[in-house]
């Protein structure tokens, strides 16, 4: 990938005759030697530092790269570049805008192998799933690329010839700031809505997963957007609040945990600033007895395994009608006891490794408490070490299926975000929809039934932003996610998302004489 650095200045002819950068990528040897930031159009090392950091390989527990936490000054910086950007980019047409959005995705699909590829290192999850994400980012992209152009205002006729209309407008510089579980799809799913209603943005990635926002970085430019328009600042919360106080930023767009969210957001009320909160989350799964079994066991796996279970929508209080309890359990651990581990990079592989050693030790820590408090390990919840011996100081762990559970256990009320799934059963609809809502999150639920009546009775009940039937974790870019309560507010993908990346001007028109008052 940082062969790249000069690419996009090469001709299309120059550029097929490249190397393929994928194929000298493999787990073991990737280091990152170029700088992480992006300004102005170009890689560039930060102005001033506020500490530094260091980006593992979670597969072989190796670093990756040591890097510069941009400080005040380097985040002005990117703000400014991206003022600067606004001003050309605002200016343009909604077609203008989808075309090179839609640009960007293509060469987001052409280059889908080599970003998965870089996925997969920093993040650990397995090539199968990062394929996925990246295939998801650039169809957002798309989507909003088409929506660009459709963008408008409403015209109101009014007494005696006079009227009004309204313009949607951009918001101005708008900062994302990214967990690590998800470092290229939310890069895209926050600029692109962004991008496509004239905003320019500053990309903050979660100083574990620094490298792929990169990649994005050099698409948006390559596509033709204006240098300054995707910026990158490295760096943890003290790069965050730079960017969160700055008081050219007009919005930001949040993705990670509750305590931090509560910071944005005190943050962003003092510049009188909208946020978008995408936060974690407990949510329920809840399994009746009418329901198709081998859909249900497939449903309860996709809801708490991909990428290590490190998902914030996963369903991980699985709620299973008592009649069938046993067979279920049963299932699930046979399938769950068949997910194979270990190197991220090679193509059978779907559980790769946990993102750092202080989340594995969490995560193992959460499942002997759950021992303590009462709970069954029925497989799982043990570090895994892989045969390869280059693997040896990855951060493996085998994924887990707890039973007899209560809805007072630290494993049921607590979001773990590592592969435990917690099986709970219940009697009846009513009581295991008390249960279900009895959460101070509301991010996501599912539930598995033949009744069609039942399914939509149940999800219209369920405190959850996104809810799913039949199904679980699917992320289809035309609509909307986010949470209720205590799992944030605001939308990302879907047509919503472009309320909350721009702002309604009313014009009133008069076409008479004023009638005044005095
Ligand atoms: N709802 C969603 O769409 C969604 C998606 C992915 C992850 N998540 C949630 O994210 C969490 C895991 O991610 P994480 O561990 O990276 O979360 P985190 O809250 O620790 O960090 C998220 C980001 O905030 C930055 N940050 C930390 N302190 C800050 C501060 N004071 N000011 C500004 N920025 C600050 C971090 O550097 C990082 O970039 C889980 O709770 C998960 O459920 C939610
Ligand atoms: N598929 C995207 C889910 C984001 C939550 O972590």
């Amino acid at each position: 990938m940082f062969l790249r650095a000069g690419l996009a200045a090469l001709s299309p002819l120059l550029r097929s005759l490249r190397p393929s950068p994928v194929a000298a990528m493999s787990t073991g040897n990737f280091v990152v030697s170029q700088p992480l930031n992006y300004r102005g159009g170009a890689r560039v090392e930060p102005a001033d530092a506020s500490g530094t950091e260091k980006a593992f390989e979670p597969a072989t527990g190796r670093v990756i790269a040591t890097f510069t936490c941009s400080g005040e000054k380097e985040v002005n910086l990117a703000v400014q570049n991206a003022k600067a950007a606004f001003k050309i980019w605002s200016q343009k047409s909604g077609m203008e805008r989808c075309r090179i959005l839609l640009e960007a995705a293509r060469i987001i699909r052409e280059r889908e192998d080599e970003i998965a590829t870089m996925e997969c290192i920093n993040n650990g999850k397995s090539i199968f799933e990062a394929r996925l994400d990246i295939n998801i980012s650039w169809q957002c992209l798309e989507y909003y690329a088409g929506l660009a152009a459709s963008m408008a205002g409403e015209h109101i006729q009014l007494p005696g010839g006079s009227f009004g209309y309204t313009r949607r407008e951009p918001l101005g510089v708008c900062v994302g700031i990214g967990a690590w579980n998800y470092p290229f799809q939310i890069a895209s799913w926050k600029s692109a809505p962004a991008l496509a209603c004239g905003n320019a943005m500053v990309f903050k990635p979660s100083p574990f997963t620094p490298v792929s926002a990169l990649l994005l970085a050099e698409i948006y430019t390559e596509a033709g957007v204006p240098p300054g328009l995707f910026n990158v600042v490295q760096g943890g919360a003290a790069t965050g609040q730079f960017l969160c106080q700055h008081p050219d930023v007009a919005k930001v767009s949040f993705t990670g945990s509750v305590p931090t969210g509560m910071k944005i957001m005190e943050m962003s009320a003092k510049g009188i600033k909208p946020v978008t909160l995408e936060l974690g989350g407990k949510s329920p799964l809840i399994i009746f007895s009418d329901c198709d079994m081998n859909n249900a066991v497939k449903g309860a796996l996709m809801a708490n395994f991909l990428t290590q279970g490190q998902v914030c929508c996963n369903g991980t209080r699985v709620f299973v009608q008592k009649e069938i309890l046993d067979k279920f359990t049963e299932e699930v651990v046979k399938q769950t006891q068949r997910i194979k581990i270990g190197d991220p990079l090679l193509e059978d592989t779907r559980m790769g490794p946990l993102i750092n050693r202080p989340h594995l030790e969490r995560v193992l820590g959460f499942v002997k408490v759950a021992k303590e408090q009462g709970a069954k390990v029925l497989c799982g919840g043990d570090i895994y070490v892989p045969e390869d011996p280059k693997l040896k100081d990855g951060y493996y762990m085998r994924p887990c299926v707890l039973t007899n559970c209560r809805d007072d256990m630290t494993c049921v009320k607590e979001e773990i975000f590592g592969p435990v799934m917690s099986i709970l059963s219940f009697d009846t609809e009513a009581e295991v929809l008390e249960r279900a809502n009895d959460t101070t999150f509301g991010l996501a639920a599912g539930v598995f039934t033949r009744d069609i009546q039942r399914a939509h009775r149940v999800v219209a009940e369920l405190q959850a932003g996104t809810c799913f039937i039949n199904n679980y974790n699917v992320s289809p870019v035309e609509l909307p996610f986010g949470g209720y309560k205590k799992s944030g507010f605001g939308r990302e993908n879907g047509r919503v998302t472009i309320e909350y990346y721009s702002q309604l001007k009313t014009v009133c028109v008069e076409m008479g004489d004023v009638e005044s008052a005095f």
